[in-house]
């Protein structure tokens, strides 16, 4: 059990090429609604949705983030700070399969090595897929990524995408926690100066060894609203 009376609050992004379902999964996931239309995002935008994991109360903020590339100088700068990352492409479209890879490098550039799902959106049209079964697992063994067939369109494994990057985001916040923990009984019999707020780093000063501590856990004041909640912004 992490601290009583907070929640963890994730950043999460959700890249891939255009008009895959990045926007309808956001919505499917936060609002519970599916619309057949196509609206291309502009630039960024942001849903977001609180649900309970392992008894754990955790805030989603989900990016939505424009698959064309004329956004990316945009949507680069909102990879900043993310947390887990969805990397999606569709079953109808073997270019968005294809750019899997640059996508992932793309976050990666940017955040380095955080949780990440690779998805294959709108499964109910495996009648007329591009992608074989073995080209979408092998892919997803190369990237040594989790891999999840989901239908916006008929909600099928939307949910378990986000539990799944939900919980893997907390397997590394309690490991750094202990982690932490361990630097501070190391360096007990030192003399050292704290302090939670700043990167943790080691340096000298007047002699003395400096150890910074960060709580590297993004966490905001609890609400306390059993069902959890979505809200647009
Ligand atoms: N059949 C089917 N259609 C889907 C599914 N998910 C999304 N769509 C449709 O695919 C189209 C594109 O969906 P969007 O969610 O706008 O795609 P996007 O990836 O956000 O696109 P950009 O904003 O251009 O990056 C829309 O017409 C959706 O209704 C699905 O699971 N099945």
């Amino acid at each position: 059990m992490l601290e009583e009376d907070m929640e963890v609050a994730i950043k999460v992004v959700v890249v891939g090429n255009g008009a895959v379902g990045k926007s309808s999964m956001i919505q499917r996931y936060c609002k519970g609604i599916f619309t057949k239309d196509y609206k291309k995002t502009i630039g960024v935008d942001f849903l977001e949705r609180q649900i309970i994991v392992n008894g754990e109360d955790v805030r989603l903020m989900l990016w939505d983030t424009a698959g064309q590339e004329e956004f990316d100088a945009i949507t680069k700068a909102y990879y900043r700070g993310a947390q887990a990352c969805v990397l999606v492409f569709s079953t109808t479209d073997r270019e968005s399969f294809e750019a899997i890879s640059s996508w992932r490098e793309k976050v990666e550039m940017e955040v380095g090595d955080i949780p990440t799902v690779l998805v294959q959106n709108k499964i109910d049209l495996l009648d007329d897929t591009v992608i074989k079964n073995e080209e979408a697992e092998g892919l997803a063994k190369r990237l040594k990524l989790r891999f999840y067939r989901t239908s916006v369109k008929e909600d099928l494994n939307v949910n378990e995408v986000f539990k799944y990057l939900a919980d893997k985001y907390l397997q590394r916040l309690k490991l750094q926690s202990a982690e932490e923990t361990e630097v501070v009984h190391m360096s007990s019999n030192k003399i050292g100066v704290f302090n939670t707020t700043a990167h943790q780093t080691a340096g000298d000063l007047n002699g003395r060894e400096i150890i910074n501590l960060r709580p590297n856990k993004q966490r905001t004041k609890k609400t306390k609203n059993p069902f959890g909640s979505c809200r647009l912004l």
